[in-house]
């Protein structure tokens, strides 16, 4: 093309400016047409080209997440990778994205990002699938596993193990040395879940106690650089989801910094994928070879791979054709992934900010302790069974009343997929919507007293308040299918903790250390562990 090497020769540096200025000037006039011109303009902060509002939020984001709901009301929005975010900060705004119903216009949680589906995240799995049809059979799967009464006795077993394990962890650090009680919550639902999903231990217990502790346990050192690794990697793998949802494409490919933060991604999910198909094909192969007359166990990596074969340890099965199917390993990775994902930080969270609350709330703490004596009298050591659990109903209370005033997720999002009626606003299809929980559970028009720590409100039968006021485990066709084993995971760590021991905060006068994405984490909570005498 001798005529366009002709013509980009003749080009002077003033004619590239100029044209790159008119260029970015009729984006920039395009951009705020477009913005001011948008249907249903609600109050909010004014965007940047590119940026969105990313650059208004200063420091921790649910901390800007909580200013601009102060400042801007009930319904607000923002801009992030050039999507417009509606904020619903009221529980009546939420009803119809609750609604079980299989035609609801709410089913999915995100639009589609390129890189998010590079990453397996759309398409597989449950958490962020966009496929109505493979979401469905995976959460079939999903729900058969964890519900099964032998799962759950499995997740009691299980629990007291690893509690005993890291009460001993305890005791070797003793009781007048702080300890961060959220780095344990962590390590205690980390190898937890990994235990009840896959069958497999890690070692994330034992690791940090090695970390922290001059004295060493005595388990040899290889799995702890394994445990450490596989732990990072899901943590990775969560921020790294956050890092491509709230950073704009083009700044992710072609900025370098960010660039390599985005190949750092990638390379995490590698590690993360191989790691986890290791292990199917591992316990694929134990199947095969366990003789037919000796039980399988039941952790849900077994349940999957049995699901609609012959050794299939569910009783149940789902009548529909399109599930009489097993499933591939890229399906079980997925499943196994969001069941790890999502079963981890959410549970140490809130065990972390229970524990913050109780030491600042001491009536609250004896009103525990009190229904913890009535039903383990002076017993601070035997096995807790599902029917103590049943008898917990102040300490539910307490979980639920903790959950509202510091919830570990503190929004969930819905993208439309049909026009609809929100918030007496008619939106386009593809609107996004950020179901706002942490203002919801402390709005003063469902809540006397917000920001009042009173587990009482959980217990009185005719407390009338509206019924998306709070909404731990969120709703509708997407509701938490986690919520049984994590109640069960609460319950039985609270009980087995404070039965027994006082959990001291070390200062008093320390806030509560958080960060927040989705999930708002605990990042610190120093405090003793003082064994107690029950004599009530
Ligand atoms: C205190 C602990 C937990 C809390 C507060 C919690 C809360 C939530 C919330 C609010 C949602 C979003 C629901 C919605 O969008 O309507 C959710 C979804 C989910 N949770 Fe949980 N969860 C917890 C524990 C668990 C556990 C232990 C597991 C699994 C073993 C789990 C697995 C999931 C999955 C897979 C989803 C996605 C469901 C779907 O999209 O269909 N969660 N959870």
């Amino acid at each position: 093309m001798p005529f366009l090497t002709t013509f980009f020769e003749s080009l002077k540096i003033t004619d590239v400016f100029i044209v790159l200025s008119t260029i970015i000037f009729f984006y920039i006039v395009h951009f705020y047409y477009n913005y001011f011109t948008r249907v249903n303009p609600l109050p909010g902060p004014i965007p940047l080209p590119i940026f969105g509002n990313a650059l208004n939020k200063s420091g921790d984001v649910g901390q800007w997440f909580q200013k601009l709901h102060k400042k801007y009301g009930d319904i607000f929005e923002i801009t992030i990778l050039g999507t417009r975010r509606i904020f619903l900060c009221r529980g009546e705004y939420i009803e119809k994205m609750l609604d079980p119903s299989t035609n609801t216009i709410y089913f999915q949680r995100f639009p589609y990002i390129k890189d998010l589906d590079d990453l397996k995240v759309f398409g597989t799995g449950i958490l962020a699938n966009l496929n109505y049809n493979s979401w469905r059979y995976n959460r079939t799967f999903f729900s058969q596993a964890i519900l099964t009464p032998s799962f759950t006795n499995e997740t009691l077993n299980k629990g007291h193990q690893l509690f005993y394990e890291m009460e001993n962890y305890w005791k070797e650090i003793g009781p007048d040395t702080p300890i961060d009680y959220s780095a344990w919550m962590h390590r205690f639902t980390n190898d937890m879940i990994v235990v009840l999903t896959t069958g497999e231990r890690i070692y994330s217990l034992p690791s940090y106690f090695n970390t922290i502790s001059e004295k060493k346990t005595d388990i040899p050192s290889a799995p702890f650089e394994d445990s450490e690794e596989f732990i990072k990697s899901i943590r990775m793998f969560m921020l790294g989801n956050a890092f491509i949802i709230l950073t704009p494409a083009i700044i992710r490919h072609y900025l370098p910094y960010f660039r390599q933060r985005q190949d750092e991604v990638f390379k995490n999910r590698d590690y993360l994928f191989n790691k986890l198909d290791q292990i199917i094909k591992t316990r694929r192969k134990e199947i095969e070879e366990t003789p037919l007359d000796v039980p399988l166990s039941h952790d849900m990596l077994t349940s999957f791979i049995t699901a609609n074969t012959p050794r299939d340890i569910n009783k149940t099965r789902k009548a529909e054709k399109e599930f009489l199917r097993p499933m591939t390993d890229e399906e079980i990775r997925g499943n196994m992934r969001d069941a790890i994902v999502a079963g981890t930080e959410t549970t140490a969270n809130t065990l972390s900010f229970i524990a913050y609350y109780l030491g600042h709330n001491p009536e609250i703490k004896e009103k525990l302790l009190q229904e913890l004596y009535r039903v383990f009298g002076d017993d601070m050591t035997r096995p807790v069974t599902h029917e103590d659990l049943d008898k917990l109903e102040y300490t539910e209370a307490v979980i639920y009343e903790i959950s509202r005033l510091s919830p570990a997720v503190i929004m969930m999002v819905r993208n439309s997929s049909g026009p609809g009626e929100v918030a007496g606003y008619n939106w386009p299809a593809g609107t996004t919507f950020h179901i706002y929980l942490e203002a919801i559970n402390k709005n003063k028009a469902h809540w006397e007293d917000p920001e009042k720590a009173d587990p009482e409100r959980f217990l009185k039968k005719d407390e009338k308040r509206h019924k998306n006021a709070f909404n731990m485990w969120g709703g509708g066709m997407r509701i938490c299918p986690g919520r049984k084993l994590a109640m069960i995971e609460l319950k039985l760590l609270i009980a087995l903790v404070y039965r027994k021991y006082d959990v001291e905060l070390v200062d008093m006068n320390a806030p509560l250390k958080t960060r927040s994405t989705i999930i708002n984490y605990c990042q610190e909570l120093m405090v003793k562990i003082k064994p107690r005498n029950l004599s009530k």
